[in-house]
């Protein structure tokens, strides 16, 4: 009878820890608030409708509901020049493909590997970088130049050449000489950057698969609010350099932002450089996030960039 006991409990304490070892090999990498994002994202209906729509997440939508309001992509009028920063994984620029003009030149910048949208051209690339802006320059303006022997294609990017090839035979960018255009290439910029993984993942071999894997992407914020907010602004102010240095005057701007105590300085800052300045939650975007996104319609002319970042 003691025997069996201890015997039971040898194999129940047996059965208990290859339970354990077997959750810890799988969920050693998810905390608990992982794991609740998980299973949010499955049950979440914008989930379920991006994996139909083949749209590589469910940001998508928030990208169209900014464009119902704000009318933001042209398909028939205009040809526009579009930046996607933080494009991985691509969904945005999925949505800004599809609802633009085929001649619309659309650029995704990200400094993460992330296989390249099909009409989209992609750089891998950090754009707190002043050597990023000046390659985005360069595309926007030499791109009928670039070939397969070029650095910048060889090192850095995914120039999708089929898609340019079959648009060369038109004039896309018809003012090319006009030297404003030259130094502001760009009608959009569309930012939903913010920082790759949290913490712990930084050093584990899961991560360089995930931009690839985007249903199975993890959450971006930390849930550490302060840390979300103030890093959250450090991007929405390197999207604002770069809408200070490549957008043309008139042109505009979308970009996220975690909520906290700085958005009114990241507001001035913008309605010194925007005609119209906006904030919209959309949707689909969760009630619970603090994301929200900015939009300036309108950049003004001759911006002086010390005077954007002096309060
Ligand atoms: C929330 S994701 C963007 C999702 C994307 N809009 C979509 O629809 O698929 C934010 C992206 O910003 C990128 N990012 C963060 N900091 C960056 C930087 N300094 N330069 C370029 N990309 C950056 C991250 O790597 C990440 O892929």
């Amino acid at each position: 009878m003691l025997l069996s006991l201890r015997y039971n409990i040898n194999v129940s304490s047996y059965i208990l820890n290859r339970a354990n070892i077997f959750l810890y090999n799988t969920y050693r990498y998810n905390s608990n608030s992982q794991n609740r994002w998980l299973q949010r994202n499955s049950n979440d209906i914008y989930t379920r409708e991006a994996k139909l729509k083949n749209w590589r997440s469910r940001a998508a939508f928030k990208l169209v509901e900014l464009d119902d309001k704000f009318n933001l992509f042209h398909k028939k009028s205009k040809i526009q020049n579009i930046l996607d920063l933080g494009f991985a994984p691509g969904s945005w620029s999925q949505v800004a493909r599809s609802k633009t003009h085929p001649k619309s030149i659309i650029m995704g910048i990200d400094i993460l590997p992330c296989k390249p949208i099909e009409g989209v051209h992609a750089l891998q690339a950090n754009i707190l970088s002043k050597k990023t802006h000046d390659m985005i320059r360069l595309f926007f303006n030499e791109k009928f130049n670039l070939n397969e022997d070029d650095d910048l294609d060889q090192n850095l990017g995914y120039l999708d050449k089929s898609y340019m090839d079959t648009n060369n035979n038109d004039n896309i960018t018809t003012n090319l000489n006009d030297s404003d255009t030259k130094h502001y290439p760009i009608d959009l910029i569309i930012s939903d950057m913010y920082v790759p993984y949290p913490k712990d993942f930084e050093n584990s071999n899961i991560t360089s698969n995930l931009t690839n894997m985007p249903y199975y992407r993890l959450m971006n914020t930390s849930g550490v609010a302060i840390r979300d907010h103030l890093q959250s602004v450090d991007l929405c102010d390197a999207a604002l350099v770069t809408a200070i240095d490549l957008l043309r005057p008139n042109g505009n701007f979308v970009c996220k932002l975690y909520t906290g105590k700085e958005e009114h300085l990241f507001k001035k800052r913008l309605q010194k450089v925007f005609r119209k300045v906006s904030k919209f939650k959309p949707d689909s975007s969760r009630s619970m996030s603090k994301e929200v996104y900015y939009v300036g319609i309108g950049k003004k002319n001759d911006i002086d960039k010390l005077d954007v970042f002096t309060t």
